[in-house]
C-alpha cells in the first residue's frame, strides 16, 4: 500500500479496497436501525437525533468526544432479559459499563449486578445496590477485595483458584462469615470469537478445569468446609458470541459435573450460572439473537440434559453485559482532519481523524473489532468514499472504524457517530498521550444528564505529584 497523499477526486471504483462484507450503501445518509439504540433517528436535515435532541445540541452542551447513552434503550434491554429469562437470575455484567446511574437503572429493572474488582464493587455500593444482589468475580481477588465483599455480604463470590479458597477460609473465619460461593469452571469450549475474549479453552487464566479434575476437587473442598456455602457451578465461555453451539457444549459439560457431584455427595447444588457473552451487531455482518431466542435455546438444552442426567433443573442465572449496554450508546466525535490516501491498484481511502481514538475505544486496536460510523451533523449529497476513522494518538494502530463508507465530502467540523459504544469503551478507556477521558452523558425525553463528567487536564495533573 502506498501512503502518498493525493489531491483530487475519489477513484471511480470506490469499493475495490473494501472488505467483502462491507456493503456499498445506496445512500450514505441511511442508518442501519439494528446498529442503533431505539430512540436514535435522522431528522429532516439528515442530522442524527436521540430522544428528540440533535447531536449538534448535544455537542454544544457537552462537547466532543462524548459517549451518548439512551437511557430508555438500556432499561428496555435490561427488562427484555428479565422477562425472557423469567425465573432465572440475570446479573448485568458491570465490566461492560458501570457508573452509579447504570447500576441503579439495571437493578430498578429487576437485574442483579456482576462486579469483578473492588472498584466495581465500590460503584455498585455507592449506587445503593443491595449487596445480596451482587456477585463478585475475579481471578486474583485481593485480601482487601474479599474482606470488603464478606463485610458487606455480597450474594455470591465466584471462586477462581485454590489460593482464593484458602484466602476465603482464613478471612471467613476471621470475620465470622459463611459466604455463598460458586466455582468458575473451564469447560474446554473454543468459543468462536477473538482469542483474547474467549475464556473457556484450557490454556488461559480463568477457572478450574473440568477435564483436568480441578473443578471437581474445588467443589469438594468448598463443600467439605463448614465455613463455606457451595451454591453451584459457574461457566462463562467468552464474549461477542453468536453461535449457540459453544453455550450448548459448555452447558452439557457443566451439568455433567453438577450431576457427578450429586452422585458423589448426594447433594444437588441449588444454582448454575452460564455467564454472559451474547453478541451484538457492530456492523451489518453481525446477526445477534434476541433474549427470547437465547432463553428458549438455553431452557431447552438444560431441560433435556437434566432429564437425561436424572437431576432437577437448578436455579439458573446468566450475566449479560455487552448485549445490555453495548447498543445503547454511540460515541460522538468531531472531525479534525481528512486525508485522501492512494492505495495500490488506484483505489483510495479517506483517513478521517477525530478528537478521540484508541484511548476512548481500544477494541479496534486490541481485538481487530469492526465498527460502523455515520456522518451525524448533516445530510450529504456526495457519493460514498471508503473511509477509515482514526484518532489523535501517536500510534499507527489508533483506528476507531477500520472500514466504512462515509460521504466523500466529509470535512473538518462535521460530527461523526459510532454506534455500539456502550460496552467496553468507557470501561476500557485510558489516558494514553494524556488525553482526558470523554464524558458519558445520557439522554431521555429530550433531556441530557451527565453520568460521568469529562476528565480535565487538571484531573490528570492532580495525579502527578512528583
Ligand atoms: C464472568 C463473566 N461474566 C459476564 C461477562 C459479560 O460478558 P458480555 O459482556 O460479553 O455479556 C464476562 C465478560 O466476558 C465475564 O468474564
Ligand atoms: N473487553 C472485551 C470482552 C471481555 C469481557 C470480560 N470477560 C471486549 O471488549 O469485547
Amino acid at each position: 500500500m502506498s501512503h502518498t497523499h493525493v489531491a483530487g477526486s475519489i477513484h471511480a471504483d470506490v469499493a475495490s479496497a473494501a472488505p467483502a462484507w462491507l456493503r456499498l450503501p445506496d445512500d450514505v445518509n441511511t442508518l442501519l436501525p439494528e446498529l442503533w439504540s431505539k430512540n436514535v433517528a435522522k431528522d429532516g436535515n439528515g442530522e442524527l437525533t436521540i430522544g428528540g435532541l440533535t447531536v449538534s445540541q448535544i455537542a454544544d452542551e457537552v462537547g466532543t468526544a462524548a459517549y451518548v447513552l439512551d437511557e430508555d434503550d438500556l432499561r428496555q434491554r435490561a427488562r427484555d432479559y428479565a422477562s425472557a429469562f423469567d425465573g432465572w437470575g440475570v446479573y448485568y455484567a458491570g465490566k461492560s459499563l458501570l457508573c452509579k446511574a447504570v447500576a441503579r437503572w439495571v437493578t430498578e429493572e429487576g437485574l442483579g449486578l456482576d462486579v469483578c474488582t473492588g472498584g466495581e464493587l465500590a460503584v455498585a455500593l455507592a449506587a445503593g445496590v443491595d449487596p445480596a444482589r451482587i456477585g463478585l468475580h475475579g481471578n486474583n481477588k485481593s485480601v482487601e477485595e474479599i474482606t470488603r465483599a464478606l463485610e458487606v455480604g455480597v450474594g455470591r463470590i465466584i471462586v477462581d483458584s485454590d489460593d482464593e479458597i484458602t484466602r476465603l477460609i482464613e478471612l471467613s473465619e476471621q470475620l465470622d462469615k459463611h459466604p455463598r460461593l460458586m466455582v468458575r469452571v473451564t469447560t474446554g469450549v473454543e468459543a468462536h470469537t477473538h482469542e483474547y475474549i474467549s475464556t473457556a479453552h484450557e490454556d488461559q487464566k480463568f477457572g478450574f478445569s473440568i477435564a483436568g479434575g480441578q473443578a471437581a476437587a474445588a467443589l469438594r473442598r468448598i463443600h467439605d468446609h463448614p465455613r463455606l456455602q457451595l451454591v453451584g457451578i459457574h461457566s462463562h465461555i467468552g464474549s461477542q458470541i453468536f453461535d449457540a453451539d459453544g453455550f450448548e457444549v459448555a452447558t452439557r459439560r457443566t451439568l455433567r459435573l453438577h450431576a457427578a457431584f450429586a452422585e458423589e455427595t448426594g447433594v444437588e447444588l441449588p444454582e448454575l450460572d452460564l455467564g454472559g457473552g451474547f453478541g451484538i451487531a457492530y456492523t451489518s455482518q453481525d446477526t445477534p439473537s434476541t433474549p427470547q431466542q437465547l432463553a428458549e435455546a438455553l431452557n431447552k438444552i438444560i431441560a433435556a440434559e437434566c432429564a437425561t442426567l436424572g437431576v432437577a433443573v437448578p436455579h439458573l442465572s446468566i450475566e449479560p453485559g455487552r448485549s445490555i449496554s453495548g447498543p445503547s450508546a454511540f460515541a460522538l466525535y468531531t472531525v479534525g482532519t481528512v486525508k485522501q490516501v492512494l492505495l495500490d491498484g488506484g483505489a483510495s481511502r479517506l483517513y478521517v481523524a477525530v478528537d478521540g481514538g484508541m484511548s476512548d475505544n481500544i477494541r479496534t486496536a486490541l481485538y481487530a473489532a469492526e465498527y460502523s460510523a455515520t456522518l451525524a451533523s448533516r445530510r450529504s449529497d456526495a457519493g460514498p468514499a471508503l473511509s477509515r476513522v482514526v484518532g489523535k494518538h501517536c500510534e499507527g494502530g489508533d483506528i476507531l472504524v477500520r472500514d466504512e463508507f462515509l460521504p466523500s465530502d466529509i470535512r473538518p467540523g462535521d460530527l461523526i457517530a459510532v454506534p455500539g459504544a456502550g460496552a467496553y469503551s468507557r470501561s476500557m478507556a485510558s489516558n494514553y498521550n494524556h488525553v482526558p477521558r470523554p464524558p458519558m452523558v445520557s439522554v431521555r425525553d429530550g433531556r441530557i444528564s451527565t453520568l460521568i463528567r469529562r476528565e480535565s487536564i487538571d484531573d490528570l495533573l492532580a495525579l502527578d505529584v512528583g
